[in-house]
């Protein structure tokens, strides 16, 4: 790059930043997307870094640090979740807010992407810490975002309880109860049944779906899930005892379980709600996690983190669908050696496959703004069908093309990016 339009802030630098626009490069290959083009699409507009200094239980001032990055503002407010976690940089915040762009896109929602959250480690908290820092980073985001400019939800390392924080301080600020300023709260302030379920079931809807168009039979698989939370724990759980599958492989960040007979999810869940973490069930044998990925199984679901699947294991999985649950967990290099595999590995990208969590935000948001509330199945019913609809777009795409699975899906979101940018004008 010239002219001195080369970016030199910490976002472009960033090794998550670096795959998103890795990917991106790929996409804008396959459509021919001019240079100049290609710039605007993948900067982000607005990049907010914030200092959040509180006060802590021993009487000790800490300050945190906490971002939103909203990537663009075209065609409607931007929407992505907060995380709590301590390696946090803004720009993991940045990949992760392209990411959500293409995948509102995908889905057909009238949003841009965002994503942001604080560098903290939720646990290492206690309960008046956390309220406190969360009231905190709403207060000094309360200028940048607004039920039409920027709506935050939960993600890693946050929860219902966040979200009514945050609500509650932007509510206090505005002088009324401004439920549409989130999504994910509780149902009491405005929330929806199934928020916290939605993207686990939206990831067992696209395994079923997949197995079915592969003539598989759900019940005669095997299944590894990485991650125990909300996604992870809701995804073992469908795939259990919806789907009747044998979940072999459980992990999360203080212990991987494998067991080729299978674990009793229901349990594990029990466990976690008493002591927090999977470490210490006494189930299945305790394996490498470097390793766990690469164990035999029919469907392998990462749901943590990102930069899971990478060149070093790509060519080891085992699996016959990769369900990406997780944001990014599949690196640009691992992606050259799954494409490889095209015909015995069936990936379902995160794009599409953890769209679910963002499209029943989508029917909060729509519902806060009206006042008038939809029914469990209603909702269920109408994820089901959008996330079917983009389904049935990238297999579509894919097969006429020949192209892997995440070039067909990201190429489509970033396809409707494109085309409402162009029909605004040059300067949006
Ligand atoms: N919560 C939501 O609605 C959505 C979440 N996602 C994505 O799903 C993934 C998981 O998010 P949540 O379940 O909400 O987070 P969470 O905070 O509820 O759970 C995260 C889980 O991952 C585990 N973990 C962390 N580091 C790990 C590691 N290195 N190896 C194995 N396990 C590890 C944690 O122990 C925990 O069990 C993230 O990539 C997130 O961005 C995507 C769409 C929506
Ligand atoms: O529900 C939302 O608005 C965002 C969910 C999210 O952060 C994601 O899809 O990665």
């Amino acid at each position: 790059m010239a002219n001195g339009d080369s970016p030199s802030d910490p976002i472009y630098s960033d090794p998550v930043f670096q795959m998103a626009m890795q990917q991106f490069e790929v996409i804008a290959d396959h459509l021919q997307i001019p240079e100049g083009t290609r710039r605007r699409l993948i900067y982000p507009k607005r990049a907010v870094s914030v200092a959040l200094p509180i006060e802590r239980d021993n009487g000790e001032v800490h300050v945190f640090h906490g971002y939103r990055v909203q990537h663009h503002l075209s065609i409607g407010p931007t929407k992505g979740g907060t995380r709590y976690s301590p390696d946090l940089t803004i720009g993991e915040s940045a990949a992760l807010a392209v990411w959500m762009s293409w995948k509102c896109a995908l889905a057909g929602l009238p949003y841009g992407g965002a994503k942001g959250g604080i560098r903290v480690d939720p646990r290492s908290l206690s309960r008046r810490e956390l309220e406190v820092l969360s009231r905190r980073y709403m207060q000094e985001m309360i200028p940048f975002v607004g039920p039409q400019m920027d709506v935050m939800a939960p993600d890693m390392g946050t929860n219902e309880q966040v979200m009514a924080w945050f609500m509650d301080t932007y509510s206090v600020h505005m002088g009324c109860a401004l439920g549409e300023i989130v999504t994910g709260k509780p149902v009491s302030l405005g929330g929806v049944q199934g928020r916290r379920e939605a993207t686990g079931r939206g990831v067992i809807y696209l395994i079923e779906r997949a197995l079915n168009m592969l003539k598989i039979t759900p019940s005669e698989c095997t299944a590894i899930v990485q991650g125990f939370g909300n996604v992870g724990s809701v995804t073992a759980a469908g795939l259990a005892y919806k789907s009747g599958m044998k979940v072999v492989g459980l992990s999360d960040h203080t212990v991987a379980l494998y067991d080729p007979n299978g674990l009793d999810v229901a349990a594990a869940d029990r466990h976690v709600a008493v002591h927090g973490v999977l470490e210490g069930f006494e189930q299945g044998e305790r394996v490498d996690p470097n390793e766990f990925l690469t164990l035999p199984c029919d469907v392998l679901v990462p749901a943590a983190v990102e930069r899971v699947i990478t060149e070093e294991n790509a060519g080891r999985l085992k699996c016959r669908i990769l369900a990406e649950a997780a944001n990014g967990p599949t690196t640009p290099d691992a992606d050259k050696i799954l494409d490889q595999r095209w015909d015995e590995l069936f990936v379902i990208p995160d794009i599409l496959c953890n769209a679910g969590g963002v499209i029943v935000s989508y029917f909060e948001w729509v519902q806060d703004l009206q006042n008038f509330f939809w029914s469990d199945v209603e909702i269920t019913d109408r994820l089901y069908r959008i996330l079917e609809t983009a389904f049935t777009a990238m297999v579509k795409r894919s097969k006429e093309r020949r192209i892997p699975h995440r070039t067909a899906a990201v190429s489509l979101g970033v396809e409707r990016v494109l085309a409402a940018r162009q029909a605004r004008g040059i300067f949006p």
